[in-house]
């Protein structure tokens, strides 16, 4: 009997097509095949999402080929899929582009040629400039390679216009291999792990460990949630649950998965744990190159490594046998994707988890509301650990009240006497200091202290940042950059001011202050290279740096046994945003910098400058007391119906004129008013935080509901019946982390 399939093309469609399989390639096409097939008068590659022996369309026109032997998706990866288009309301085929990475998709289309070029030698700066004047092309290619990363030859002839003899030269000469079959380019090949054994759990760890074995076992997993304070040892239950799943005698040949912000010490944890046994690690995370991420892709979905680590999109990775997904601090916004399909990896982890079978673990010290308020429902089971590993004491934390601090010192100042004394009895013991600071920058605005006058950036609503370094004004919202001004731009006063605090700012005050102490800044500024980040943790590690500033780069993971003192130096930064997450974000952040202190045998201090030093934010943080603030901000929401007790759609309006941009918004907010799902809370058609933004004037409606399915349904039904001017661009987010 005939058979047919459905193809998700290549574009996007949002709708499937319906194709013969030829009596050539029948059980050779199969759900997830990559296919090329005829559309209009084009040949378009796609993916087969079913197969069916009737067609919803008659006349069909025949596959014309497949693809690799074997289906690069598995069924429940398109699934997923389905289930982030509806859910996050975009295209299945953009919601497909998310599941599988560029490198992969685009690698075989080009299947005629799968010729892979690499870089057999570092340029360095000295061979660039011996390289031969006539020779330039070469040269243009290396560097080319050198910043991009392995390319595929049609691509990288393609992409800097370079016919085949040039890179035949070059291989010749001992630069670049091409070569037929991409080498495994290991970004860590150059390092060696030094095994690490497991360590002996506590009971706390045992229990924890417990749950999560039982629930690999088990048929139908569920979601736990594992709630450890700093220093706790959740990492080692990790590492245990993980090596268990690995474990040839379980019921399913199960493989683990870590999903976190990836720092390299945690990469190193992880390898160094299962390096004895052989086990491959594969590595995702945004800074690999196209040929580095096609490379790690393959060794997954071969089963080659069995073992993915890596940040939002790992959660993809076509494991095989997924048994175990284990999302670190899942309370971290950048778990959400910004841009379509806008889907928040720890809720799509769940999901998966669901589909799968598979065990899924939630670890945090600082839980989002949302992961507290589904353990307090019974929808996950909660495991906490509330003591750090060897009943070492949670740090000491002392508020100090900034509005006090400037009448005492005259005027306000980076460091309180507090702080300052403690950074100088840290260098005096050589012990290490941590500083925070969640601005980066010498100043973040320019004032003119006559009229007033801020300079702003031309394209969005904020103000411009000035850094000393390079001598410029920045936007940190879209890149902008312009000289500063002389005098002022409105009013020509000659002695414009620079004020509000960055990082760059207080590295300087630091240096006077402390002449002898070695100062490092880590921000992204100072983090441009590639190995930076590694080498300035390196040097902090072995000692060679007394104090380490930075922004929320060092707020994560960082475990560091010899730093005793942490300061934060403007707990407030975030508390004032027009967000209703605002406290639950400061309370986190302070918890996190905080936990990097007192780490090792020295028991740690904190210090935090506040001007709002009776924030509950800030005092449930000083007591340690997450319970605490989660109860009086659950109070807070429920009273509002802000998430977790409702759900939240954002949808933003924008356009390049300003009018017209609000008059659609309007007529927008009209047409959703009509037939709303009971209870749901529609608010105003109203300019959003950030009015201006990358040149767009924006506006935003936000809707709330407690049945979410509900809302998006609405919401979809209203937006197909509404076109709006080309120029007005609609963007829709569910369960939105931003609301600027
Ligand atoms: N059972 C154990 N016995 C001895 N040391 C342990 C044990 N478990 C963990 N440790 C050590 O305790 C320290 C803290 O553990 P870990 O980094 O796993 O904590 P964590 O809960 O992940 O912390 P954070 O959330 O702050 O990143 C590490 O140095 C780790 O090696
Ligand atoms: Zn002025
Ligand atoms: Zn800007």
């Amino acid at each position: 009997m005939a058979q047919f399939a459905k193809v998700v093309l290549e574009r996007n469609l949002d709708k499937e097509f319906d194709y013969l399989i030829p009596d050539s390639l029948l059980g050779v096409v199969q759900v997830g095949s990559k296919v090329r097939v005829p559309f209009g008068r084009q040949i378009l590659m796609g993916f087969v999402s079913s197969v069916m022996s009737h067609p919803d369309y008659p006349d069909c026109k025949p596959i014309t080929e497949v693809i690799g032997k074997k289906p690069f998706l598995d069924h429940h990866l398109l699934e997923l899929a389905r289930w982030m288009a509806g859910y996050y309301s975009c295209p299945y085929e953009t919601a497909l582009r998310s599941v599988m990475p560029e490198a992969v998709r685009k690698a075989d289309a080009a299947h005629k040629e799968k010729l892979f070029v690499t870089l057999k030698k570092p340029l360095t700066p000295e061979a660039a400039e011996a390289f031969p004047k006539r020779s330039r092309k070469q040269l243009m290619v290396l560097q080319y390679l050198q910043s991009h990363g392995g390319r595929f030859l049609r691509d990288l002839m393609e992409e800097t216009s370079t016919g085949r003899s040039s890179l035949d030269a070059l291989e010749d000469a001992g630069w670049i291999i091409i070569s037929p079959e991409a080498v495994d380019r290991d970004p860590f090949e150059n390092e060696t792990f030094l095994p690490s054994s497991p360590l002996l759990l506590n009971d706390e760890q045992k229990q924890a460990f417990l749950t999560i074995t039982q629930a690999i076992t088990a048929s139908s997993p569920g979601v736990i949630l594992l709630h450890g304070v700093t220093g706790s040892g959740k990492t080692e239950v990790y590492l245990q649950a993980m090596d268990y799943c690995l474990r040839p005698r379980q019921r399913r040949d199960c493989h683990g998965s870590g999903n976190s912000p990836l720092t390299p010490q945690t990469v190193e944890r992880f390898k160094s744990r299962f390096a004895e046994s052989g086990t491959q690690v594969a590595v995702l995370h945004s800074h690999l190159s196209a040929g580095e991420r096609h490379d790690q892709w393959h060794k997954i979905h071969e089963g080659r490594a069995r073992i993915v680590i890596g940040a939002r999109s790992a959660v993809f990775a076509p494991v095989r046998e997924l048994g175990l997904i284990i999302v670190d601090e899942e309370h971290e916004s950048t778990y959400k994707q910004e841009e379509a399909p806008r889907y928040n990896a720890r809720d799509v982890a769940v999901m998966r988890g669901k589909l799968l079978g598979a065990a899924v673990v939630l670890g945090s010290a600082t839980p989002s509301l949302e992961s507290f308020h589904n353990a307090a429902k019974g929808k996950y089971t909660l495991r906490s650990m509330p003591k750090r590993i060897d009943d070492k004491k949670m740090p000491l934390m002392r508020i100090i009240d900034m509005r006090q601090e400037a009448l005492r010192q005259k005027g306000v100042h980076i460091f309180s006497g507090r702080l300052r004394d403690a950074i100088q009895e840290r260098l005096d013991k050589s012990e290490q200091t941590i500083l925070f600071l969640n601005r980066r920058g010498f100043a973040t605005s320019m004032v003119c202290p006559k009229c007033g006058h801020v300079e702003m950036c031309p394209h969005c609503s904020v103000a411009l940042t000035y850094h000393r370094g390079k001598n410029l004004l920045a936007c940190h919202v879209c890149g902008h950059k312009a000289a500063p001004p002389q005098d002022c731009p409105a009013c020509h006063a000659p002695d414009i001011r620079y004020t509000g605090l960055g990082t760059e700012k207080v590295e300087d005050t630091l240096a006077k202050l402390f002449p002898k102490a070695r100062i490092r800044r880590m921000d992204s500024d100072t983090m441009t290279r590639k190995d930076s980040y590694r080498e300035t943790l390196g040097a902090f590690r072995t000692g060679k740096i007394d104090i380490l500033l930075g922004t929320q780069m060092i707020a994560k993971g960082l475990d560091f046994p010899n730093v005793t003192l942490v300061g934060i130096l403007n707990a407030d930064l975030g508390l004032h945003l027009p967000d209703f997450r605002a406290g639950e974000r400061t309370f986190q952040l302070l918890t996190q910098v905080a936990g990097r202190a007192g780490r090792g045998e020295v028991e740690g201090e904190v210090i935090v400058q506040t001007f709002t030093p009776f924030h509950p934010a800030v005092q449930f943080a000083r007591h340690h007391d997450y319970q605490g603030f989660y109860e009086q901000e659950i109070g807070f929401r429920q009273e509002l119906k802000y998430p977790p007790l409702s759900h939240v759609i954002l949808i933003t309006i924008r356009g390049t004129n300003d009018d017209k941009a609000a008059f659609v918004a309007q007529s927008l907010r009209k047409l959703l008013a009509q037939n709303a799902p009971a209870g749901a809370i529609l608010g105003d058609a109203a300019p959003a935080p950030m009015a201006k933004m990358k040149t767009y004037f924006r506006y935003q409606i936000m809707l709330r509901a407690s049945s979410v399915l509900k809302l998006i349904g609405h919401v979809e039904a209203v937006l197909k019946s509404f076109t709006p001017p080309e120029d007005v661009l609609l963007t829709v987010d569910v369960d939105p982390l931003f609301l600027m």
